[in-house]
């Protein structure tokens, strides 16, 4: 049986690729798969790894009830016209490291995917997952020279997600209840928000004492951490598939969400020449807004210290590739 479309575009499939096959980009080729999102490239440097991973989650469509395509691959040539391309390759860290110890590694790394991915799909949207995540996303727009609309971090979404749980596992409500906003660097110096997290609209400081807050925040910033400790062999990877698939389901689908993504800032809150996070509207072309929230002076306070540790990093990473860009001459 054959059948030839008069229309094309009817028939038209998404492509996300993914490059970094481990476990945050192999489930979140589950996540966009299974959610019907869009056809899945899966990369990654090792060989067959990604076409085995790839077989598997095509075995799981007829029971899933999809029809995505996956494909698995070592070679940028299969990711052409992607898009979107996640870039999710490098290390994650051990018990006992900051993200902060993967710049060395990781910084080559991302790079060199995020050039060799734009070869492919010069007219992509880059969501980059890969840690210490706002300083990656800023060599990674560096690298590109992408427009700030189509380049951002994934940290936000999920830095608020775990906000937003440790908010209802304290109230006892359902996290659909909850929203949380969390801003800054994906680390340590994140900026959790409380006057604006609320419960079904109420702000949490009308509801907890502020020393229950204080620990919800502390938790929130080691959310990372406490996953590292308790897996002991790597980090998390539901809950950063689960965050990215939303924002990609956001730009599929134009949905116009308001989320907290690591963006170029263009010298909103008083910032500029750094990728942090802040709220932005998410469609169809990437983020169409940065919204700039009125802070207190404490909070406009701790995100200026946050954003100063990512700056340190980023004069770091310079360094880093200087340095390698001379090993290789
Ligand atoms: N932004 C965030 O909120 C989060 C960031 N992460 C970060 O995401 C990264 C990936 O984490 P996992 O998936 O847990 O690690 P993983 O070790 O399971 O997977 C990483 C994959 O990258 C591949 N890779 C390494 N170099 C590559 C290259 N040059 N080209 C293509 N693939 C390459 C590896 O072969 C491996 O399969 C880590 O840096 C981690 O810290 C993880 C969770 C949340
Ligand atoms: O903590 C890590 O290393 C991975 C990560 O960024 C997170 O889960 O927030």
């Amino acid at each position: 049986m054959s059948y030839s479309p008069s229309s094309p575009m009817l028939c038209y499939s998404p492509r996300v690729t993914i490059v970094g096959a481990g476990r945050v980009g192999s489930t979140l080729a589950q996540r966009i798969a299974e959610k019907n999102l869009a056809d899945v490239v899966l990369l990654d440097i090792i060989p067959r790894m990604p076409q085995g991973l790839a077989l598997d989650l095509m075995e799981a469509r007829g029971i899933e009830t999809h029809n995505r395509k996956i494909i698995g691959t070592n070679d940028y040539a299969d990711t052409f016209g992607s898009e979107i391309v996640v870039i999710a390759a490098g290390i994650p860290r051990k018990p006992g490291m900051s993200r902060d110890d993967l710049l060395k590694t990781n910084a080559g790394i991302v790079v060199e995917a995020t050039m060799s991915a734009i070869a492919r799909s010069p007219d992509a949207i880059f969501i980059i997952i890969t840690n210490p995540l706002d300083v990656m996303t800023y060599l990674a727009r560096q690298a590109t020279s992408l427009p700030r609309d189509r380049i951002m971090g994934m940290a936000g979404v999920l830095d608020s997600a775990r906000f937003q749980t440790f908010i209802a596992m304290e109230f006892g409500v359902s996290p659909v209840d909850v929203n949380a906003m969390v801003l800054g660097s994906h680390g340590d110096l994140m900026v959790p928000l409380p006057r604006y997290s609320t419960v079904n609209g109420i702000p949490i400081t009308e509801l907890m004492d502020a020393a229950t807050i204080e620990r919800l925040v502390q938790r929130t910033r080691h959310g990372g951490a406490e996953i590292v400790e308790l897996m002991q062999t790597g980090g998390a990877f539901f809950a950063p598939a689960s965050a990215t698939c939303v924002m990609i389901e956001a730009i599929l689908r134009n949905e116009s969400r308001l989320l907290p993504v690591a963006a170029y800032l263009q010298g909103e809150y008083g910032l500029e020449n750094i990728c942090l996070g802040v709220p932005c509207r998410l469609g169809c072309g990437g983020i169409d807004t940065v919204l700039e929230l009125n802070l207190t002076d404490a909070e406009m306070a701790a995100l200026h210290t946050s954003a100063e540790s990512v700056r340190e990093n980023i004069e770091r990473s310079q360094e880093i590739l200087a340095t390698a860009g001379d090993s290789q001459q």
